[in-house]
């Protein structure tokens, strides 16, 4: 068979059988920065992560947020207000953990996207569950409303107080409890960040079932509250399956203890199941119990050009057919995030430009294993012309570099105006045609209609941008988005949680009866209302 023009291009192929292709098989013209986003904002004086990404060197020169409360129709609900005896209280429970600096507290009170903004006055920092526990206790009794708080990293306004809850952050609950090498299953407190328990599991020969942009600073508690979803699902799955057991501290200080390390448990109800996604309405959620799988042995990652989103549909099956058991993530992106990343970031395209662009990853347990697979993988969409372009890397530092091209285009995003974000879940095949028919209908109101995300797990990022906020771009964007969603049968919200942000869209998801279920819930777990209010619940139930 006579070898097509492209072979001399292609790595791979021309380095399958020399014993040195693992250093030179990558074509990527400039390597980029590993991914990172906003670091933690814990500690006084810590910069906004707009700062931290090189907009500005202090937080003080962004552009001030406008308080939730201004912004949105919402009412503060008849909490009580934190009395100089309730932070005498607080203190005793927690000597020397209570903040009430401003400055401090402002870090706390916006989101990382900007968009939302409370006015608390209080944060607290506990170490213990039982800490927590007599926080909400006394909380509680006094009908002060608290708002827990991980990495603070979520998209959906759900991890910032609407008006003056108390913030009560789990950046200190960060040990680990215990970590069994047999089983992979981590025991850890809610705090742990979740970067620093990849390292720690890694060590071991392990990895988290999770893996998300926001690594840097999320906490493993905000995961499991927020059902984070992220770039591992594709083969290890959603919390509701790898979370094995959780503690969680209800509305009124009791603990509730259900840190099982069991693979089988059909003990009645599995409580912890409405813990895993309820962002902290539910109980706040203290230690997780979780299983690793062990860390691959070969990691590759393909980074491709393909001519339309028909051929990435169809590189999507075959990576299915062809690759099976170590496929281990498949992402998209269409060529606008690109030029993004490349404008704003200074990351360079690693391939021919191209209307669309997948992330293709295994992970297995034998190298040459894989690397034949991957090969022959290769050389079947390059020779069907499914893909137009393309480059693989083996090592970890080249791996991490293709892999930022993609974990990254939310900052860069971020970095050209006022964001419009959606993130839904749809049948794969349509998953793109909302952007083609965005970008046409919206026209010079939108400066970019982005596409991109998890199209192995059928979770498409929607984003558009403009220079400003627009209430006209708002009304052509919403509720059609939505709309257009459920008519396909998906969800409105995939993997970034209802929050604030989405808790009026619910019901475009949610039929009547399953809203109500969630408020009788609510009510039954929390009767005053006070973990998160105004958060994953309609607002007129
Ligand atoms: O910013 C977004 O819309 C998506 C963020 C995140 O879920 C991702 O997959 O990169
Ligand atoms: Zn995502």
């Amino acid at each position: 068979v006579m070898a097509p023009h492209w072979v001399s291009r292609w790595p791979w192929w021309l380095f399958r059988a020399s014993p040195g292709w693992r250093q030179t098989a990558c074509t990527l013209r400039a390597w980029v920065e590993p991914r990172r986003w906003p670091g933690s904002f814990q500690g006084a004086g810590v910069a906004s992560p707009l700062a931290r990404r090189g907009c500005s060197s202090t937080s003080s020169r962004l552009p001030a947020v406008v308080l939730t409360q201004e912004r949105c129709a919402v009412q503060r609900l008849p909490f009580s207000t934190v009395s100089e005896e309730d932070l005498a209280a607080f203190e005793c429970i927690i000597p020397g953990r209570v903040t009430t600096d401003p400055e401090e507290l402002e870090a706390h009170n916006v989101d990382w996207l900007r968009t939302h903004r409370g006015c608390s006055k209080v944060l607290l920092r506990p170490r213990t569950s039982q800490e927590v526990s007599h926080i909400l206790r006394h909380c509680y009794k006094r009908n002060l409303a608290v708002n827990p708080q991980g990495g603070n990293t979520g998209m959906v306004g759900g991890s910032v107080p609407v008006f003056d809850e108390i913030i009560l952050s789990t950046a200190l609950m960060n040990q680990v409890v215990s970590f069994n090498s047999v089983s992979g299953i981590l025991v850890c407190q809610a705090g742990c960040v979740l970067e620093e328990l990849s390292r720690y599991v890694e060590e071991q020969d392990f990895i988290m079932p999770l893996d998300l942009g926001a690594k840097g600073s999320c906490h493993i508690g905000g995961n499991v509250a927020t059902n984070a979803g992220g770039l591992r699902f594709l083969r290890y799955g959603s919390l509701h399956g790898t979370v094995l057991g959780l503690e969680v501290v209800l509305a009124n200080g009791t603990i509730l203890n259900c840190l099982t390390s069991l693979r089988k448990d059909n003990t009645g109800y599995d409580l912890k199941q409405l813990f895993i996604g309820s962002e902290g309405t539910l109980g706040i959620i203290t230690a997780v119990s979780i299983l690793c799988p062990p860390k691959p042995k070969s990691v590759n990652v393909a980074f491709l050009g393909c001519p339309g989103f028909a051929e990435v549909l169809q590189t999507f099956s075959t990576s299915k057919g062809m690759l099976g058991e170590i496929l281990s993530a498949f992402e998209f992106m269409d060529a606008e995030c690109m030029q993004l990343v490349g404008r704003y970031l200074h990351l360079a395209c690693p391939v021919q430009e191209s209307p669309f662009y997948v992330l293709i990853e295994t992970s297995g347990s034998d190298a040459g294993h894989d690397a034949d697979k991957l090969g022959g993988f290769l050389e079947h969409l390059l020779g069907s012309g499914l893909v137009t372009d393309g480059t693989l890397a083996t090592d970890q530092k080249k791996i991490k570099m293709l892999w930022a091209l993609r974990e990254r285009i939310t900052e860069a995003l971020s970095l050209d105006g006022c964001v419009y974000k959606y993130d839904l879940s749809l049948p794969v095949e349509r998953l793109y045609d909302l952007v083609t028919t965005l970008r046409a209908h919206l026209g010079p109101c939108a400066k970019h209609v982005v596409g991109y995300g998890h199209l192995g797990d059928g979770n498409l990022h929607l984003n558009v941008t403009a220079e400003a906020f627009s209430t006209s771009l708002l009304a052509a964007l919403e509720p059609h988005v939505y709309k257009w969603t459920v008519d396909q049968q998906g969800s409105v919200s995939a993997e970034h949680g209802v929050g604030f942000k989405k808790r009026d869209v619910l019901g475009f998801s949610k039929p009547p009866e399953a809203l109500q279920l969630m408020c009788q819930l609510k009510t039954l777990l929390d009767p005053r209302g006070i973990l998160n209010p105004y958060k994953t619940l309609p607002s007129r139930a």
